[in-house]
């Protein structure tokens, strides 16, 4: 065989022999595989391509804008907007959803991402990266305009979910609910090569990731969990653990895809903090669709993420998320605890 299998190969094959992906959501899928490249490319350019460095722009929840967070938003719309698959777009740095321009045709999906994930890690050159969500639009949505209610749907109704990581490599992780692959971008060929056909989390793990420095306002179940992780082998969960934290959860959840961990930003005392910092749609859901479908699991503390009912479109929530036996034991504390 001459040619690498790639994205396209696997779509196509997904559409036309598993039946689990429709012609307009393979479309959307390379379009937004498309923009990743692109803005792989931005990030690659650094210094040198003038995209580091922050703008005096704050978006919708009060965070001041770096450029690479606009630019990546930017070329996602371009990307997306005259494919013809989608009736709107959403993204943690607009203010409210993007209806496609009337001389634009208009599809029947709705897409939600997370333009430039890992924001305080562009200037110092470390992993970041991109996250999406795909959903249908309602029904009843197909005569009027697409409002922001018809994107409040829970995880669970997700048809493709993704992230791309631009890191020593760019890679791109995906599912469209039947398991998790991955594909690394060949920047030779520009192509997403399959290079992770049957991505699984270890259900075991003893790698935990949370950011240590918020440790007062953690509520009691997260401070008794890690305070028995520290204990180590001696302690009450009998293994010694190791910490990681990269503050871009495209990167943290990337290791985790790749060796197992859990991955902790839960609800504190803080008030911005007091529903939690991840974003439900943009963040948390799709993170936790691709964690499920490799095996992993994904709760805000008691409950699954994927059958939250989002009530706003930024909404925040608590994520702990990664190997199950290890995620489904910090439920145990919050259970003990509430
Ligand atoms: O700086 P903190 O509080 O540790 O937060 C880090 C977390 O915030 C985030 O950077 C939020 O994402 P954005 O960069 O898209 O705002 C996550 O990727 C990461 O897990
Ligand atoms: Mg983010
Ligand atoms: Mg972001």
């Amino acid at each position: 065989m001459y040619l690498k299998k790639n994205l396209t190969h696997y779509l196509v094959e997904q559409q036309r022999q598993h039946g689990v992906v429709t012609a307009d959501v393979r479309l959307l899928l390379e379009t937004v595989a498309r923009a990743c490249k692109a803005i792989s490319h931005a990030v690659s350019k650094g210094a040198l391509g003038g995209v580091l460095g922050s703008l005096e722009s704050e978006n919708v929840q009060g965070e001041v804008q770096k450029k690479l967070d606009v630019i990546s938003n930017e070329i996602l719309l371009e990307a997306n907007e005259w494919g013809g698959n989608l009736a709107a777009m959403a993204s943690e740095e607009m203010d409210t959803l993007h209806r496609i321009p009337a001389h634009f045709p208009k599809g029947k999906n709705l897409l939600l991402f997370d333009p430039l994930d890992g924001s305080s890690n562009i200037d110092v050159n470390v992993s970041i990266g991109t996250i999406f969500s795909v959903l249908q639009l309602p029904e009843e949505a197909n005569t009027r305009d697409v409002q922001e209610a018809d994107f409040l749907q829970p995880g669970v109704k997700q048809v493709a979910a993704g992230y791309a990581v631009y890191g020593p490599q760019t890679m791109l992780i995906l599912t469209v609910g039947a398991g998790v692959v991955g594909f690394t971008l060949d920047k030779e060929t520009g192509s997403w090569v399959l290079t992770h056909p049957a991505i699984r989390i270890p259900e075991e793990t003893a790698e935990f990731a949370i950011n240590m420095s918020n440790q007062r306002y953690w509520e009691p179940a997260i401070r008794h969990y890690i305070e028995d992780c520290l204990k180590g082998k001696e302690g009450p969960l009998g293994k010694n653990y190791n910490m990681r934290w990269i503050a871009s959860m495209v990167a943290d959840v990337h290791r985790i895809m790749c060796r197992g961990g859990i991955f902790m930003y839960p609800r504190d005392q803080r008030e911005s903090v007091r529903h939690g910092k991840l974003r439900l749609m943009y963040e948390a859901n799709p993170m936790s669709f691709l964690v499920e479908q490799a095996g992993g699991a994904a709760i805000d503390g008691e409950q699954r993420i994927l059958e939250i009912e989002p009530n706003a479109l930024h909404q925040r929530v608590g994520v702990i998320l990664g190997s199950k036996n290890e995620v489904q034991r910090v439920q145990q504390y919050h259970l003990k605890h509430s």
